[in-house]
């Protein structure tokens, strides 16, 4: 909820983990609890999963559309993940945050590091680690939604993605989901509550003291 004394900009709560470890799990929990968190809806080559709708889980592209809007600088933030283009459309986000909003992203660290450079003080990190290799391969094949050959795939580059939890600045080991839940809304509050966040301060105090 918007604090209804202070003026706050909005802020950019990134999660990332090597695929499978549970951060669309842990997301679709926050943002089914909280109004005013949006989800950052990313554009994509790969082909929808099953269940999957265009525009709600991924805006699915082709690589020309794709490549067009990299062009017209439509994009926060792309990178190329699993041999498949992902980008986050920048209008929306810009929008929900000049608004007050915060915006959740479900992407890679490649793109996690350029939000870093071009948007640092908007920039909350959370990387989610598996309890263990097995328990990560395990979910992705109970997820039931790729093939042997992707499930492997992505268990081969899970080491790889996870190299990278230093540049995080949070870690949450994803064990029991309910506690990586309230772990990461523990986050978001707290970051919500940063005094540069909250932009309407000055003015706030000036009229409580205003006397
Ligand atoms: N703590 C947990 N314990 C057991 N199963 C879990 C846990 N967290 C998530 N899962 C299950 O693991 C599977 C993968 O989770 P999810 O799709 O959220 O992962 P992801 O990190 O978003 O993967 P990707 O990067 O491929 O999108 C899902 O079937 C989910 O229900
Ligand atoms: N840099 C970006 N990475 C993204 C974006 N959207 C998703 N992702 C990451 O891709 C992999 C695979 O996702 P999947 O849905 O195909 O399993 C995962 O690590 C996502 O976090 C994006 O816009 N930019």
């Amino acid at each position: 909820m918007q604090d209804a004394f202070v003026q706050r900009r909005g802020l950019m709560l990134v999660l990332s983990s090597p695929s499978g470890a549970g951060k669309t799990t842990i997301s679709r929990e926050l943002l089914g609890r909280d109004g005013n968190l949006a989800l950052s809806v990313s554009a994509t080559t790969r082909a929808p999963r099953p269940g999957e709708e265009d525009g709600v889980h991924y805006h699915f592209l082709d690589e020309g559309e794709f490549r067009r809007m990299v062009a017209d600088g439509d994009f926060l933030e792309h990178a190329e993940v699993f041999g498949k283009l992902y980008g986050t459309p920048r209008r929306p986000v810009e929008r929900t945050l000049d608004a007050g909003g915060d915006v959740l992203f479900d992407i890679d660290w490649q793109g996690t590091r350029q939000l870093r450079d071009t948007a640092r003080a908007d920039l909350v990190s959370v990387f989610v680690l598996p309890p263990s290799m097995d328990a990560l391969a395990e979910r992705l094949r109970q997820r039931g939604q790729d093939s042997e050959a992707v499930v492997r795939e992505r268990m081969a580059k899970a080491a790889d993605e996870m190299s990278h939890w230093r540049e995080y600045d949070y870690i949450v080991v994803n064990e029991s989901i309910p506690e990586s839940v309230r772990r990461v809304e523990a986050i978001l509050q707290a970051e919500r509550l940063r005094r540069e966040r909250q932009t309407g301060l000055p003015d706030f105090v000036g009229r409580l003291t205003d006397v």
